[in-house]
């Protein structure tokens, strides 16, 4: 992508400022960033029918677009929803604060101190979806760790994301910390040129498919946390409890069908299946939900074919995929082979087969008897997420404030050196851990 020298130039100049703003943000005590933070809620609250307006928009020019029902309810932000996530900005704002935290406290030796304290990334980049209550949310973890933020959304979205940005920056102007910490790009052409800027930014958070995460990691120098598909699998073992199955498969699919950790196969043991099948079809039908199996599914209820491809696909909408398995292990070797490690479930009573996919299934979030759609940094306690980090290295699953910040080591001395500690008469360390308080 091709992106002009003034508009290059203008984007460092961008990532300049939210750098020194950042740093000054660093600086402030946890009452100042609260109190932005506080601030912001109220100047989301003052300009609610503004926000709201700009999703309305937003919402009318996607449905001519043809957008999907579950990614609509994704970009939709009413009055309910806005109240919710302005409530959650003040949650984040209440959460215990993660920037100087002393983790290590240690008395090498008589005089000589050693500390590991939190301390801010400095500043993210966080490119995602059309899901403008994401805005708040990232906004405000970002300021309660003392990080600047450059945020772009999806593109269904500019509408919303530019009026809540607006509506955050009034709010930080009425406090200690520059409205220069939160920042909104609205172009791709915009974000090739943000991967480069790896002398202003700190951390990319990609949140979006497998493929963008690849693009992101491959043109960027800059550290990434790639948050990516959610190919999320239920699997209902033989010795499931069927009206629990019932109710846990129906809201993993259609409490938010657009939801990365929506499921998106259901997987089930064969000897349940006569009787599961039945109730459990019925059930999602009723919400309207396509499904597709394979040909043992199929023999039992009505569907459509399901195909190998069916089972590497996140449908992000009210369709689900069906297979028949004969044993716990075939159910675990489907999820290591086509999952994307992001949230996978098991129903059953038998707390040794819990124990055995738990386990073994490679994923950020395994659950036992209970909805994937709890993968979320609100109902974790978390206050509010960044995303749902799908890859190994921590932070892994849904990250709160711990995956925004770092940390230093700081060693204080009386003059001492490394020699007196070393050859035939070495001094030893005495290593005594001290209060972390
Ligand atoms: N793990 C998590 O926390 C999350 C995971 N996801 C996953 O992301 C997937 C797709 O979600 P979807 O809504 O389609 O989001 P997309 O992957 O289409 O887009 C996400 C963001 O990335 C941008 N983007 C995508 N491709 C490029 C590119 N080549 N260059 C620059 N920017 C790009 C989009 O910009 P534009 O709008 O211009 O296309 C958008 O801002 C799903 O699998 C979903 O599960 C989504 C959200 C959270
Ligand atoms: N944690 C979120 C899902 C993560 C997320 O943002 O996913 P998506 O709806 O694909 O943007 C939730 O439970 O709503």
């Amino acid at each position: 992508m091709i992106v002009s020298q003034e508009a290059s130039s203008s984007l460092i100049e961008i990532a300049q400022l939210t750098r020194q703003a950042a740093r000054e943000l660093a600086m402030l005590s946890a009452a100042a960033r609260n109190d932005a933070i506080e601030a912001i809620a109220q100047a989301l609250e003052s300009m609610m029918p503004e926000i709201l307006t700009a999703n309305r928009a937003d919402c009318q020019a996607a449905e001519a677009e043809g957008i999907s029902k579950s990614l609509y309810a994704r970009l939709k932000l009413d009055e309910t929803k806005l109240q919710g996530a302005i409530a959650g900005v003040r949650d984040v704002g209440s959460l215990p604060d993660p920037v100087g935290k002393l983790e290590i406290h240690r008395q090498l030796d008589r005089g000589l101190i050693l500390k590991r304290v939190s301390c801010p990334l400095g500043v993210l980049g966080v490119i995602f979806e059309a899901r403008p209550d994401a805005v708040m949310q990232i906004s405000s973890l970002a300021i309660k760790s003392g990080n600047g933020v450059i945020l772009k959304g999806g593109k269904e979205a500019v509408r919303s994301c530019d009026a809540l940005v607006k509506a955050i920056r009034l709010g930080l102007e009425k406090s200690d910390v520059s409205p220069n910490v939160v920042q909104l790009l609205t172009t791709r052409e915009e974000i090739s040129t943000l991967l480069k800027l790896d002398e202003y930014v700190d951390l990319i958070i990609p949140r979006g498919s497998n493929s963008f995460v690849r693009f992101v990691q491959e043109n960027t120098r800059i550290p990434v946390l790639g948050h990516a598909d959610g190919i999320c699998h239920l699997y209902v073992d033989g010795a499931a409890e069927i009206t629990k199955a019932v109710d846990i498969t129906v809201d993993s699919k259609t409490q938010y069908p657009a939801a990365c950790n929506a499921i998106e196969t259901l997987l089930v043991h064969k000897s349940i299946a006569p009787d599961f099948l039945p109730l459990v079809a019925a059930a999602l039908k009723s919400r309207n939900v396509e499904l597709r199996g394979d040909d043992r599914a199929r023999e039992i209820v009505e569907m459509l074919p399901a195909t190998e491809t069916d089972w590497a696909t996140e449908y992000s909408d009210l369709i689900l995929s069906i297979k028949i398995v004969d044993c716990l292990a075939d159910a675990i070797a489907h999820i290591n082979t086509f999952g994307s490690r992001h949230t996978d479930a098991i129903v059953t009573e038998n707390n040794d087969a819990a124990k055995l996919f738990i386990a073994q299934v490679d994923a950020a979030g395994v659950y036992h008897n209970c909805s994937t759609r709890f993968a979320d940094g609100y109902r974790y306690g978390f206050g509010a997420e960044v995303g749902i980090s799908t890859q190994k290295m921590p932070p892994r699953g849904p990250v709160g404030l711990e995956g925004l910040v770092t940390y230093k080591y700081q060693l204080t001395g009386d003059g001492h050196i490394v020699e007196s500690y070393s050859g035939k008469n070495a001094k030893s360390f005495d290593r005594q851990n001290l209060p972390l308080e």
